[in-house]
């Protein structure tokens, strides 16, 4: 990229940066060979013709759209697992994706459940069929969890699995317009295999929701097959490649061996054997919700650069009258806007590598049948993915505010990075929802902290703070995390109060927790918010990394810190012993921040090594060929191959003409 011809500007920035930005590259990659084995990879992806569009996607039909997702998708399939043999080397098709597809794949579920969900429920005999034919692409597969009437509330599918002894099937139904599935990607048109979770029921008894492997389109002429009804949702605020479906079983039967049995069986006999913890089941969105956490660093990442970028490159009013126009970064209050997406990034992807060493923790306990820390990780995972989500999807919305109007532009590639990234603040778990499992996890902690028990290590600050709740105040880093577990902890108190409260006027629990429960979000809220910022913290601190370069990831660290703590003073004067004297110092030094930032915001946006194929933006690109680039992309428009457009003689001579009589 050095060579290419670049906006001065950018040059100029590029100049001043006080780090290594190669150094950062290699950190966030885990090193320097897996930079270089990142880069020959996208490379090689990019440099494949048929992969490139000819014409932009954003005019193509919904139907084009797809087909060419999929076109895309099958070639992308087939250079991967070349490569993949030629060099074993297992890439993040993640990023690659976004500069495919612009949007997403169609078979993203696929990949990111419905094999996992094969490997993560199925008996070894299963995975051994099913697995090898999955992997290489002889079934495609989707997740058809969600119904039209169901999506948060799994318990409460409609979709029913009844067993037949007598043949060994299980018959697949959906009864009721509001048990058709609805959303699963690729369940559209792209797929011929899914896993259905549906309402096991054995002689009329219900079992509860059981994953099952379901064929539903004849391979080779991809007709729906009999007793199955399918089709495509329509269009949605992004994800239209993603290719979502709905789904439907009329008396459908499918083998007994196609339940997922990893966890609870159905014998032969009908004879059902619960499995060592029924939510086992729902082991498959755990799994998506710690890559979640990845996902949105990605995508911060994306929007960072892209606005970061234009930014340098943008001039626009003055800040002293006699001076020339300035470049738009150097607003304080533009600073302000760009530089938590950079620090938000650099969290998300840290306390992902936290999450996901958790993750991998409980799996092996598990294999080991020990489930002591599923609860600890099920209520980590729901409340990082909820607000993780939340904030990736806010801050690319500020990110693309911040790009003025062409960042409204198609072109500058923010709407639809905008789109996929404010899908994770609701699929595979609604925000609220998630944070209120949270909560029931914080509820009981509390109540074993009041009892003197010892807690898992994400909430033993409760206890801490039940010992003594009047810690001094300290502007650290380490004083603001404390502070962070003090507002997260006061918060749990009051929530837990207020059920109390409740009860105590004579309601019963659940109407008591349903009152209480916008204090309970806000409790989860806090306590995510706190293990970002004591999980983010401790990361950077332990970085080995130049002196150069640490300063500068200290820097973005403490930037996120303090911009949380000022975005949320009112609580910290609430729950904690900070003054208001304390608060004007951390207004002071969110400033200095910033100004320490601002030399170095070009560098560590070109750290994320985004390369201009996966940002595909007018605005991002990496020589900063702005205006250019926005003209040539316009010129692309149908409406521009034209000189005189047919609605002209159609329509608007003849209300000319009418408007002369
Ligand atoms: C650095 C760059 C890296 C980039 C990396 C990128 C990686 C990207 C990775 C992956 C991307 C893949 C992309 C895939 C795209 C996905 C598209 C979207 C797919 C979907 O949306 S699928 C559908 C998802 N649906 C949901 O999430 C439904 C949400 N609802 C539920 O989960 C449940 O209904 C519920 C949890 C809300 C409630 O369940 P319920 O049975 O009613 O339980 P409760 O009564 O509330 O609680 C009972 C008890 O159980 C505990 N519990 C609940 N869930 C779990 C669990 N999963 N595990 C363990 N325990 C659980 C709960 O805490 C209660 O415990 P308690 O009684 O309090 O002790
Ligand atoms: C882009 C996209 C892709 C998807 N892909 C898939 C897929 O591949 N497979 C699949 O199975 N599903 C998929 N889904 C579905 C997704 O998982 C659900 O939409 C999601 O879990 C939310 O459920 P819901 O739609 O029922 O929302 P609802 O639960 O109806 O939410 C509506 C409102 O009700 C509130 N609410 C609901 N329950 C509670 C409660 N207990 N307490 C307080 N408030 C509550 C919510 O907070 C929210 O404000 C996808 C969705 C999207 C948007």
């Amino acid at each position: 990229m050095a060579n290419v011809k670049c906006n001065p500007d950018l040059v100029r920035e590029r100049a001043k940066c006080s780090f290594d930005v190669n150094e950062l590259i290699h950190l966030i990659d885990g090193g320097e060979n897996a930079t270089k084995e990142k880069r020959h990879f996208e490379e090689t992806i990019f440099s494949v013709k048929e992969l490139q569009d000819a014409v932009p996607e954003e005019y193509l039909s919904h139907k084009d759209r797809y087909e060419n997702a999929v076109r895309k998708a099958t070639i992308l399939r087939d250079v991967c697992r070349e490569y993949m043999k030629k060099y074993n080397y297992k890439p993040n098709r993640f990023r690659v994706g976004h500069g495919v597809f612009k949007d997403v794949s169609p078979f993203l579920l696929h990949d990111g459940m419905f094999v996992a969900t094969i490997i993560g429920q199925g008996t070894p005999e299963q995975q051994a069929e099913w697995l090898p034919k999955a992997e290489n692409m002889q079934i495609i597969g989707t997740y058809a969890q969600t119904e039209l009437g169901h999506g948060s509330f799994i318990r409460g599918l409609e979709t029913r699995a009844t067993y037949d002894p007598k043949t060994e099937e299980f018959i697949l139904n959906n009864a009721t317009l509001s048990s058709f599935k609805w959303w699963p990607g690729g369940l559209g048109s792209t797929v011929n295999h899914c896993i259905v979770v549906a309402q096991l029921f054995i002689n009329g008894k219900s079992y509860g929701i059981q994953p099952f492997i379901v064929q539903i389109r004849d391979l080779n002429t991809h007709k729906p097959l009999p007793g199955v009804k399918v089709g495509e949702i329509g269009p949605k605020m992004g994800f239209q490649t993603a290719n979502n479906g709905f789904l439907g079983f009329e008396n459908f039967r499918i083998p007994r061996m196609n339940m997922l049995m990893k966890n609870a069986q159905v014998l032969k006999d009908g004879t059902f054997v619960k499995g060592m913890n029924e939510k086992l089941t729902y082991g498959t969105m755990v799994m998506v919700r710690v890559g979640i956490v990845g996902d949105c660093s990605l995508n911060t990442s994306l929007a960072a650069t892209i606005a970061v970028r234009y930014s340098a490159v943008r001039h626009q009013s003055k800040i002293k009258a006699k001076e020339p126009e300035v470049q738009i970064l150097d607003y304080v209050t533009q600073q302000h806007k760009l530089f938590i997406a950079i620090a938000s990034s650099h969290v998300f992807r840290n306390v992902y590598s936290w999450l996901s060493k958790s993750y991998l923790n409980v799996m092996k306990d598990l294999a080991q049948g020990k489930q002591d820390h599923l609860p600890e990780l099920h209520a980590t995972a729901c409340c990082l993915k909820a607000v993780c989500s939340r904030d990736a999807g806010s801050v690319v919305e500020e990110c693309r505010l911040a790009c003025g109007g062409h960042g409204y532009m198609t072109s500058s590639n923010l709407p639809l990075v905008y789109g996929f990234t404010i899908a994770t603040v609701t699929y595979e778990g609604e925000q609220t929802v998630l944070l209120l499992q949270t909560a029931r996890y914080l509820v009981k902690a509390w109540l074993a902290a009041l009892q003197g028990k010892v807690l898992a290590p994400s909430v033993s600050y409760l206890s801490d703070w039940l010992k003594n709740d009047n810690v001094r105040w300290q502007n650290t880093p380490e004083g603001i995390v404390k502070g962070f577990q003090h507002v997260a902890a006061g918060k749990v108190k009051a929530a837990y109060d207020t059920i109390q409260k409740y009860i105590k006027l004579g309601k019963d629990y659940e109407d008591a927790w349903n009152l209480a429960s916008v204090q309970l979000m806000k409790a989860s809220e806090a306590h995510s918010r706190s293990i970002l910022c004591e999980v983010s913290w401790g990361e950077v601190i332990r970085t080995s990394a130049s002196p150069n370069l640490l300063q500068v990831l200290k820097q973005l660290a403490q930037l996120y810190l303090v911009y949380w703590t000022l975005e949320t003073s009112g609580d910290f004067l609430v729950y904690s012993n900070i003054s208001k004297d304390d608060i004007a110092i951390l207004r002071e030094k969110y400033e200095e921040l910033l100004a320490a930032i601002r030399p170095n915001a070009v560098g560590l946006v070109d750290a994320f090594d985004l390369r201009d194929e996966i940002l595909h933006s007018t605005l991002g690109s990496y020589d900063g060929r702005v205006y250019e680039r926005l003209m040539e992309e316009a010129l692309k428009s149908p409406l521009n191959q034209e000189s005189v457009n047919a609605s002209f003689h159609k329509y608007l001579k003849p209300l000319m003409e009418k408007a002369k009589l």
